[in-house]
């Protein structure tokens, strides 16, 4: 199969997560998960088919683009407080011909209360309440279900922590991710850090 760009206008054309930045339409200033944390994302998740995927927070929505692929008929919610960016979602999920997501949007904690199935998965990008969103969500969370979430401050990581320690969550990992991604400077490469991020996960007895 021939090699398939963002500008083809063809969707992603293989087995493996992991799309480039690049491919997603985008709007200046809306930050975007990097391909590198996304793929650690994911694999925390633990998806299925069967499972049922809240992204709080959703951005760009490559995290529910890449889910959907993965998993085409999970019930996957793309929750998104800004008009603007929640139909970027849409236009990210037309364009990798994903149908399965559904943008709900609001702010988290309070549009949760919107939905009404309770979720096997949950993903926390969005905003400073992280930690709030994830005290609000975890009685909505299925038993066995589990919370990926996401920060790049050391306040964020505390809370963090704190909030699945409060909760009792069990399997809590915190992974740090250190990204370097050669570039060229004029004549020489050097390899250029994105922000480093805190991956954690726990889940619900
Ligand atoms: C870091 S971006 C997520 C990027 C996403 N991981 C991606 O790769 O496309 C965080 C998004 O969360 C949204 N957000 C922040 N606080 C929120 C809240 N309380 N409820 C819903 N969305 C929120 C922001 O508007 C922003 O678009």
């Amino acid at each position: 199969m021939s090699e398939s760009g963002p500008s083809s206008g063809r969707p992603w054309p293989y087995a493996s997560p992991g799309i480039p930045d690049e491919w997603f339409e985008r709007i200046p200033g809306i930050p975007l998960s990097p391909r590198e944390v996304r793929v650690l994302m994911l694999s925390q998740l633990r998806l299925s088919c069967r499972l049922r995927f809240w992204d709080i927070g959703a951005g760009t929505g490559t995290l529910p683009v890449e889910a959907a692929l993965l998993c085409p008929t999970a019930p996957i919610v793309a929750i998104e407080r800004d008009e603007e960016v929640a139909e970027l979602i849409e236009r990210n999920c037309r364009k990798f011909g994903v149908t399965n997501v559904q943008v709900e949007r609001g702010s988290a904690p309070e549009c949760l209360a919107d939905l009404a199935d309770d979720p096997d998965r949950v993903c926390i990008e969005g905003g400073k309440a992280l930690a709030g969103i994830l005290h609000s969500v975890w009685p909505r969370l299925k038993a066995g279900g589990r919370v990926v979430a996401v920060t790049s401050t050391l306040e964020g990581l505390y809370r963090l922590t704190e909030g699945f320690a409060e909760l009792q969550a069990r399997q809590v990992e915190v992974v740090q991710a250190g990204i370097y991604r050669l570039e060229r400077r004029g004549a020489q490469q050097a390899f250029m850090a994105l922000d480093p991020t805190f991956v954690l996960s726990g889940e619900k007895i």
